[in-house]
């Protein structure tokens, strides 16, 4: 039985974790952390990990990017595999979230769903047929609750787009102060924040007179949550310390992308 600990559990992705793993007879969640410790579960919840002295095999994180480092540092005094699906940390937070990776395995991905990881290989493709031909503008429209923009999807779709490009773009992600036309060589990230959009993410190659779109829409958090299930099980049969993404995991299934 595969032992979770789950933090942010009390928060929208937390719950439909909790609710994913409770369907599944192979895992089960033995302790929560969060800030709210308010009762949605069956397990016992701190609001700090270290409080916790019950036993895990692998810590599900997705809670909030101010929470990494002291999340790290338990993980590592554990020595126990993370999957952090969190986002909108700050260099300084993916620079420890690296040093981390010399010592426990750590998976980090902005996007956990299968569709997006797929959507990079394409970018990846586009991007090196297309070159410097085709300007490239990412949209990406969340739900009204979210505190990060962009998204860390958006990052992670303009990274894939960005090492396929011939030259080195650099991300603009606000023009209302600028009146210039747009110059070559830049990736444009724009946020849209309303109701209860689960996620979508636009990547447009837009050349001269055509233009060039692959879009994902996630219509329920299942679809991040299954993963971040299936990178948790991945991650507790790699013991090595380091940095792991959902590519590990396809691979690992014999699944291949272009
Ligand atoms: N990688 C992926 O595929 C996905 C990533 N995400 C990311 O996961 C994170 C959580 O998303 P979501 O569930 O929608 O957000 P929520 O705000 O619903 O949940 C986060 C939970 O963490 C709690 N929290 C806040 N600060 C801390 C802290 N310092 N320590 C412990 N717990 C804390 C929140 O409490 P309170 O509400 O009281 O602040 C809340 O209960 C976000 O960064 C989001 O972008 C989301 C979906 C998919
Ligand atoms: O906060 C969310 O909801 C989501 N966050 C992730 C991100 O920042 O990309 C993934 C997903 O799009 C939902």
């Amino acid at each position: 039985m595969l032992k979770i600990a789950l933090s942010g559990c009390s928060g929208r992705m937390g719950r439909v974790i909790a609710d994913i793993v409770a369907s599944r007879n192979t895992m089960q969640i033995v302790a929560g952390f969060d800030v709210n410790t308010a009762k949605y579960a069956d397990f016992p919840v701190f609001s700090d990990p270290f409080e916790c002295t019950l036993d895990c095999d692998v810590i599900i994180d997705f809670s909030n990017a101010s929470s990494t480092e002291h999340l790290l540092a338990y993980c590592e005094k554990h020595h126990l595999p993370v999957v952090i699906c969190t986002t909108g940390h700050t260099g300084e937070q993916l620079d420890r979230i690296r040093s981390a990776a010399a010592k426990i395995p750590v998976f980090r991905s902005g996007n956990m769903s299968i569709g997006i990881n797929l959507m990079t290989a394409l970018l990846r493709e586009a991007a090196s047929i297309l070159g410097d031909q085709y300007d490239v503008e990412i949209i990406e429209k969340h739900h009204n609750q979210k505190l990060d923009a962009p998204s860390g999807t958006a990052l992670m779709l303009a990274d894939a787009v960005a090492g396929a490009l011939p030259y080195n773009a650099t991300y603009v992600y606000d023009r209302h102060q600028r009146r210039e036309k747009r110059p070559a060589h830049e990736i444009g990230i724009s946020a849209i924040r309303g109701g209860t959009i689960v996620g979508e993410h636009t990547v447009l190659f837009c050349g001269r007179d055509e233009i060039i779109e692959i879009k994902h829409t996630a219509l329920s958090r299942e679809v991040f949550a299954v993963g971040a299930v299936d990178a948790a099980a991945f991650m507790v049969g790699c013991q090595k310390p380091g940095i792991y993404d959902m590519n590990d995991v396809i691979a690992a299934r014999n699944i291949e992308f272009p």
